[in-house]
């Protein structure tokens, strides 16, 4: 195959770090050095790791697969209740035996189920955290929508962004602009899988040293009523697309919550941007955005906030420690698909944030940051 020629911007620097790499990469690539690593004691571990590891990159597909394929037959659930063998795990899920048997030893070789005598099924360990994990249901179901984006993903690539797909009629306010207006499946999706963003907030940050906090683009109010329930003195403000706020006043009022909040149907791009609010939240809203709106919309906030309150950012960060791929190999894809917006590391926010003008950031990583990490600024 030809050579191709560099076409960027001009020569790739030199540097120690390219010619280690390089040199990495052809010593990998040699034909007998995987093999002759893995037989080597102490260092097979790792060989074989790495081979493990290209392996689950190639393969990965399958496994989302069949894992869906376990959720939609209802034997994730049923696993739950009581052990099952292949014919009573049939009947749950109306296949043949020796189907039921493929996919009960598939989710087996990926830890969802667990044989624990011979031809007896449990839960395992993957499995068991999955079926009590509400959110991580709904987006795995969720995900066949981007499954139908991905199908060419070359193809998603050399289109122009612009165009609709799947995914941007999904999140209507996105990318189909004016050809939807469904906004109930999105929120129920951002509802179901939200306890685990409010949950490290709440952990990770001290929200009873505030008085107000507004949540803006706060969907049907999960994480603001979590966030109001870990802190009864806090007043509470929702700020979200008209139809978005009228479902969420319901829940509010379910939750005996809708007293101390208020309501504010609009859009931050183009309405007022209520102020008197000592602490403002934006979570899991600006990666969903290109980067001129959001620095238009850090601007807006900014100007709306007193001198010295704050703003929290609150999103799955790209270039996180321990949760790499969820940023730029997930989200990535994801956002790309969505038609809008894309995953941001700290230090892009950082300089965003001091673009449009808030003194002071920080970066909070709660425990686990592959669900969410927080960015505190004060205005
Ligand atoms: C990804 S969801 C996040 C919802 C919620 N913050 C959460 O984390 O569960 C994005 C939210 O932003 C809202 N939104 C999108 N564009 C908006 C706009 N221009 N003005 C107000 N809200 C908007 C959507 O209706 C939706 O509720």
């Amino acid at each position: 195959m030809a050579k191709a020629e560099p076409q960027g911007s001009g020569q790739p620097p030199e540097s120690w770090r390219r010619r280690w790499i390089a040199w990495r990469n052809r010593t990998i690539g040699r034909p007998g050095f995987q093999k002759a690593m893995a037989a080597l004691p102490g260092i097979g571990g790792m060989a074989r790791r790495r081979a493990a590891s290209l392996f689950n990159l190639i393969a990965g597909f399958a496994y989302s697969q069949a894992t869906l394929a376990l959720e939609e037959s209802g034997l994730l659930d049923a696993l739950a209740e009581q052990p099952l063998d292949k014919k009573a795990a049939a009947k749950v899920c109306s296949l043949e035996p020796e189907a039921a048997d493929r996919l009960l030893r598939a989710a087996g070789a990926i830890g969802l189920t667990e044989q624990y005598a011979p031809g007896w099924w449990m839960l395992g360990e993957q499995g068991a955290a999955l079926v009590g994990n509400a959110g991580a249901r709904a987006m795995l179901r969720h995900h066949r929508i981007l499954y139908r984006d991905l199908t060419d993903p070359l193809d998603l690539f050399r289109k122009n962004r612009r165009e609709p797909t799947n995914l941007s009629k999904f999140w209507t306010y996105a990318g189909a602009k004016g050809e939807a207006t469904d906004t109930a499946a999105y929120s129920e999706l951002m509802a179901a899988s939200q306890h685990l963003v409010a949950e490290q907030a709440v952990g990770a940050y001290d929200f009873s040293r505030h008085r107000r906090l507004l949540d803006l683009g706060g969907g049907q109010g999960a994480f603001l009523r979590a966030v109001g329930q870990a802190n009864p003195e806090l007043e509470l403000g929702l700020f979200d697309l008209p139809d978005v706020v009228e479902r969420a006043k319901a829940q509010f009022e379910e939750a005996g919550m809708a007293q101390r909040t208020r309501f504010h149907p609009g859009s931050f791009f183009d309405d007022e941007i209520p102020s008197g609010y000592d602490l403002v939240s934006l979570t899991r809203i600006l990666h969903d955005h290109d980067d001129a709106p959001v620095l238009d919309l850090l601007q807006r906030v900014r100007e709306s906030m007193a001198k010295g309150s704050t703003l929290l950012i609150i999103e799955p960060l790209a270039d996180t420690p321990g949760a790499k791929a969820m940023g730029d190999a997930y989200f990535g894809l994801y956002l790309w698909a969505m038609g809008s917006g894309r995953p941001r590391s700290a230090r892009e926010y950082r300089e965003m944030l001091r673009d449009a003008g808030f003194a002071r950031h920080r970066l909070i990583r709660p425990p686990q940051p592959i669900a969410t990490s927080l960015i505190v600024a004060v205005a």
